[in-house]
């Protein structure tokens, strides 16, 4: 079955920990297609100070030179609160149930996920892939460990199956966050080597993230 996985963030910037996650997630587990997906107005954060059009444009630049990624822009066509539920079914409408989705995520976006709009959707819609990230532990009661309990799938379902699965995936993740480029930023130093240069080229022409709260 065609495979294509989503992975959804602020980028807020893209940095190379997102950009290695998708490559490894897709080499690794033969997605057919990755799929980057910069959120338009974050649902479970403050608006970002930077605007989606300006995100859009560095994670645009960060993979110019990288077929095996894309970048998938529905998220910052539709107005409103950006729900990935919204996103599935969207998208599930126009490929039908003939295709696997998956929605790839670090395993902090995992924890919070019973905070999601429509949560309980997502699996019906899609498969979810779990990077575990250093630091975090999975939680062993609650409605997360009952998902785990009752969709945990191997890495075959994800080309056998259209959606439903939950599949954890232990990969070494570069500790880098968008937080932490932001601040360096804030504080006049540089985040050089922690994302791509021409990314960093667009932060520094537009004059980005100077401020604390971008
Ligand atoms: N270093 C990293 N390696 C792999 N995945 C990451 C990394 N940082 C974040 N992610 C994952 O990327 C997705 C989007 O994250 P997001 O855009 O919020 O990046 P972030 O660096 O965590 O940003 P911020 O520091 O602003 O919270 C989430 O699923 C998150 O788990
Ligand atoms: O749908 C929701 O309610 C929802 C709540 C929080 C996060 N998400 C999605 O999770 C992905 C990572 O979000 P973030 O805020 O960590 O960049 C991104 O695609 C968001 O749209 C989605």
């Amino acid at each position: 079955m065609r495979a294509i996985a989503l992975f959804g963030g602020t980028f807020n910037p893209v940095h190379f920990g997102h950009l290695r996650m998708a490559l490894e997630l897709k080499e690794t587990l033969g997605f057919d297609e990755m799929r980057l997906l910069p959120s338009h107005q974050p649902a479970h954060r403050a608006q970002p100070g930077v605007t989606a059009n300006a995100r859009r444009d560095m994670l645009a630049l960060a993979l110019e030179h990288c077929p095996a990624l894309q970048l998938d822009e529905r998220e910052l066509q539709r107005q409103g609160p950006t729900y990935t539920v919204d996103t599935l079914q969207a998208l599930r409408a126009e490929l039908g149930n003939q295709v696997s989705i998956s929605f790839c995520m670090g395993l902090d976006s995992l924890l919070g996920l019973p905070g999601w709009h429509r949560w309980q959707q997502l699996i019906r819609l899609a498969h979810l892939v779990v990077v575990t990230r250093p630091g975090w532990q999975l939680p062993e009661q609650g409605p997360v460990a009952e998902l785990l309990a009752a969709h945990r799938g191997d890495v075959d379902t994800l080309k056998q199956q259209a959606a439903g699965s939950l599949v954890l995936r232990e990969q070494t993740l570069l500790p880098i966050s968008a937080t932490e480029i932001r601040s360096l930023i804030a504080s006049n130093r540089s985040p050089r080597y922690l994302l791509p240069e021409r990314v960093l080229d667009y932060i520094q022409t537009h004059q980005l993230y100077k401020s604390e709260n971008q």
